[in-house]
């Protein structure tokens, strides 16, 4: 066969394909990837192993697309190119072996170089934010947002999300109570996303928001631009979908909008303040596709993470409050991130008008209503009953009575574990609130850790509900 040169090949084909494919999930997953071409004159892109897991939804949704930008350029091809595919390099394959010299192999790298788009013009000044619908503040970037134990996993994948939206976690929804950062890192998500590829269409708004454009769209008769407006972002950011409740016309029209976007590989993300399954007044098929992808919460953050986010917020506000006072405030404001930003203003707006120095007293003294009780409630067996009871969908009642099917014995018995981690009580005490003997208690304790040794997700659910319990 006559020697091809593969970047020649390439060269040819990429302005087609860039022209076709425009998405940052696209250079993703092209950028680490290499080309050759084998004896059947098939370019073949050779995926980096990372992406292994991915190649059927790379295959379903680019194959087709690559294989008709051959089609389209095939006439300025050497006529021995028949044909492209797209393979995942196996386990312990090397990129170049003895037989295919490194010459014979090239990096697909630079599609991402914009400088070779040819297709695409480049963006004008302006252009990507006026086709974008979110307020841009390096406030709510992910620099900004302070990490710890009780939001950790929404930041991680927030942030993949932001990397290749709509292939990592898909839709993805961030969960939690009020004031705990959930906008911020739709805000985040934004800002990231934009920074990658400021072609991207950006629609971030409230649930609330949606419905009064989705109402004004009806009253003007106007919903074909409704549906181009929601139906045509590469990235759809709802904030608050617990607004969408009982709201039946609404609802309809973001199944339609969620489906269209989602069958397009468009990412979408909801924040709400409680999971899908708590969502009453919701329609079971919007509750079961909420579901479908990755569902993350945010806790209440830890002291250590509140004196963080204290300590950021004291750089950013360039003033001078000692350590002991963040201290202070973080010790006594657990419940939302908003009330501790907002007792740090507070605050320090008090102390510069009175012209007084910032210290601890001064803080007892301003923030005195706004501090929460302090006085550390040991949690209760009631507590942790109800809460088990809650998240394995069964009765309190079933707990602490005698049936012995299993969807039973283990929610009792992680009850049994966490009364005894997460309370002084003793085993007998505990045996009796449980209505069993000392041994059935201790053997329950030993069950739950033999079966978190052997089953990892095990282990996560009672990981997740001890959080839950540490933070009420
Ligand atoms: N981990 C964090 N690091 C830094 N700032 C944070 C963090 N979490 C929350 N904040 C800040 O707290 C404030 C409230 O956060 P945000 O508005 O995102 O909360 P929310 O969960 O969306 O609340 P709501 O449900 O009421 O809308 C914002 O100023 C945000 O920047």
């Amino acid at each position: 066969m006559e020697t091809i040169d593969c970047q020649a090949v390439w060269d040819v084909l990429y302005p087609v394909i860039s022209a076709r494919i425009s998405s940052p999930g696209f250079n993703k997953f092209f950028q680490e990837s290499f080309a050759s071409i084998d004896e059947s004159g098939t370019f073949k892109i050779s995926l980096n192993k990372g992406y292994n897991v991915f190649i059927d939804h790379i295959r379903e949704n680019y194959l087709s697309l690559l294989s008709e930008s051959l089609k389209e350029c095939q006439q300025d091809l050497p006529s021995s190119i028949k044909g492209i595919s797209i393979d995942a390099l196996g386990k312990g394959e090397a990129l170049f072996t003895a037989e295919t010299q490194k010459e014979d192999k090239i990096s697909l790298k630079p599609i991402i170089d914009k400088t070779r788009r040819r297709a695409v013009e480049a963006p004008k000044a302006n252009d990507a934010k006026s086709k974008n619908n979110f307020p841009s503040s390096d406030r709510y970037s992910f620099q900004n947002f302070i990490v710890g134990d009780s939001n950790r996993l929404a930041f991680a994948t927030s942030k993949a999300v932001s990397e290749s939206p709509g292939f990592s976690y898909n839709p993805l929804f961030i969960y939690g109570s009020s004031g705990l950062g959930k906008s911020h890192l739709l805000h985040a998500i934004a800002q990231e996303t934009m920074s990658h590829n400021p072609y991207h269409r950006i629609e971030y708004l409230s649930a609330e928001e949606f419905s009064n454009i989705f109402i004004d769209s009806i009253q003007h008769n106007d919903q074909r631009n409704f549906r181009k407006r929601f139906r045509n972002v590469d990235i759809l950011l709802l904030d608050d979908v617990q607004f969408l409740k009982n709201k039946t016309k609404t609802q309809e029209e973001f199944f339609h909008t969620f489906n269209a976007l989602y069958s397009l590989n468009k990412q979408i993300v909801l924040t709400s303040d409680c999971q899908p399954h708590e969502l009453d007044g919701l329609e079971k098929r919007l509750v079961s596709r909420f579901e479908h992808g990755q569902i993350v919460d945010v806790l209440k953050p830890e002291f250590e993470t509140r004196v963080a986010i204290l300590r950021q917020k004291r750089n950013s506000m360039n003033v001078h409050i000692p350590n002991d006072v963040l201290d202070f405030i973080a010790s006594n404001i657990k419940s939302h991130v908003r009330k501790l930003e907002g007792a740090l203003v507070r605050l320090v707006t008090y102390a510069s008008t009175m012209g007084y120095e910032v210290n601890a007293s001064l803080a007892r003294e301003v923030l005195g209503g706004q501090l929460e009780n302090t006085s550390d409630r040991n949690l209760d067996i009631t507590a942790i009953l109800r809460q088990v009871a809650e998240y394995f969908d069964v009765g309190v009642k079933d707990i602490l009575g005698k049936r012995r099917t299993q969807s039973i014995v283990t929610p009792r018995q992680v009850a049994m574990y966490l009364s005894r981690n997460l309370t002084e009580e003793s085993f007998p005490a505990i045996a009796e609130q449980f209505r069993r003997t000392h041994a059935t208690v201790l053997h329950s304790c030993n069950a739950i850790n033999e079966q978190m040794e052997l089953d990892p997700s095990f282990k996560d659910k009672v990981f997740y509900l001890k959080k839950r319990l540490e933070n009420l």
